[in-house]
């Protein structure tokens, strides 16, 4: 089993049912629904895996019991391959909207044409914002404790944020680093899962800098400071460290939405009905890039919605055809 889904040639200019955009757990679902009503189907995605590909151990899919992400990438990859769902590795720029069909751009490898488009495609993580985040990217920076923990051996690092990405980071973290400061703007933790902050608060290698704000990342080469300001007192003060860990968040695909005339709701999440059915008829969307199930953004619930939004592709292409 591979972690890379097999990848099939498609002609450039190629007309298919449904054209599903994105390489994550919600696409999956989409693909596997899509094959199985036998619908013409291309799938368009950048990243195999989508947010698995930084998860660690999941454990709350049902019936893959404390499976790695690595793995659950490869089972989703086995069972697509399956049906023999054709994968294009690349990136959608653009759906054009010609009224009887949609013409889907990419950067790398053209255009192709569909009667109907499902969108998968996720949330961004989120970006700080301050002096030095850009000049130290990949210098000491890192979105991802899942993935980059072990590179801060008996190293000193900074997580920031309130939420479970943060606490989970500062636990992983404190497993491999000789110390971590958790920054935090509030005094509060928001994490879903109240476990964590009990769990991290009992690692003595983890202290809390809390009512905090980073102001700068410093450094020469590499990380050497963050400048922490504390909110409450006006403190300004220097903490020496090797790694900053930036958990602050995802953002929705806002731009990419609005820019294909796509609604939105009002914190920028595609806005879908009951069916996964965007403004815009025959186009669809599913999992963490929509406004759907108050926003409970799971594996589970994405690969759910893919299975929806599949469902609603099916009944509208269907529909279409029979007026032909
Ligand atoms: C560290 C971490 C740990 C997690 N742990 C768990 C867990 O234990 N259990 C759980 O249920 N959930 C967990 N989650 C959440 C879960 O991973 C997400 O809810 C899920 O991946 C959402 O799937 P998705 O397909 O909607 O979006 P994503 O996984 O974000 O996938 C989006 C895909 O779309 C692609 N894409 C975006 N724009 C374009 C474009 N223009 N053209 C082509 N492709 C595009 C991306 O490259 C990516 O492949 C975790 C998330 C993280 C970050």
């Amino acid at each position: 089993m591979s972690l890379l889904p097999r990848t099939t040639s498609v002609k450039p200019g190629e007309k298919f049912d449904v054209i599903i955009v994105g390489l994550g757990p919600a696409a999956y679902g989409a693909a596997l629904y899509s094959a199985r009503y036998m619908l013409k189907t291309l799938v368009i995605g950048e990243t195999p895996g989508g947010q698995l590909t930084e998860a660690g151990i999941v454990d709350d899919y049902l019936g893959l019991i404390e499976i790695q992400a690595s793995d659950m990438i490869k089972v989703f990859n086995k069972h697509i391959e399956k049906y023999e769902v054709p994968v294009l590795l690349d990136i959608v720029e653009k759906i054009e909207n010609r009224g009887d069909e949609f013409v889907v751009k990419t950067k790398r490898k053209g255009e192709f044409k569909a009667d109907s488009v499902i969108l998968g495609i996720g949330v961004k993580r989120r970006k700080l914002g301050v002096p030095g985040e850009q000049e130290f990217a990949g210098r000491g920076i890192s979105y991802c404790s899942v993935c980059d923990a072990p590179l801060f051996k008996n190293r000193v690092v900074a997580v920031i944020g309130g939420g479970d990405s943060a606490l989970e980071g500062a636990e992983i973290l404190s497993s491999y680093s000789t110390k971590v400061y958790l920054i935090h703007r509030r005094d509060t933790f928001k994490g879903q899962q109240p476990i964590y902050v009990e769990t991290v608060k009992k690692k003595p290698n983890v202290e809390f800098v809390l009512n905090s704000v980073v102001k700068e990342i410093k450094g020469d080469k590499v990380v050497k400071q963050v400048v922490v300001e504390n909110l409450k007192t006006g403190e300004i003060k220097e903490l020496n460290v090797n790694g900053v860990f930036i958990e602050i968040g995802f953002d929705p695909p806002t731009d990419f939405a609005k820019s294909n005339g796509i609604e939105t709701d009002t914190n920028g999440y595609i806005k879908v009905d009951e069916w996964m059915r965007t403004s815009v008829p025959g186009v669809f969307a599913a999992g963490d890039c929509t406004s759907a199930w108050l926003g409970f953004r799971q594996v589970i619930t994405a690969v759910a919605q893919g299975a929806v939004a599949a469902t609603s592709a099916y009944r509208y292409v269907t529909e279409k055809k029979g007026k032909k």
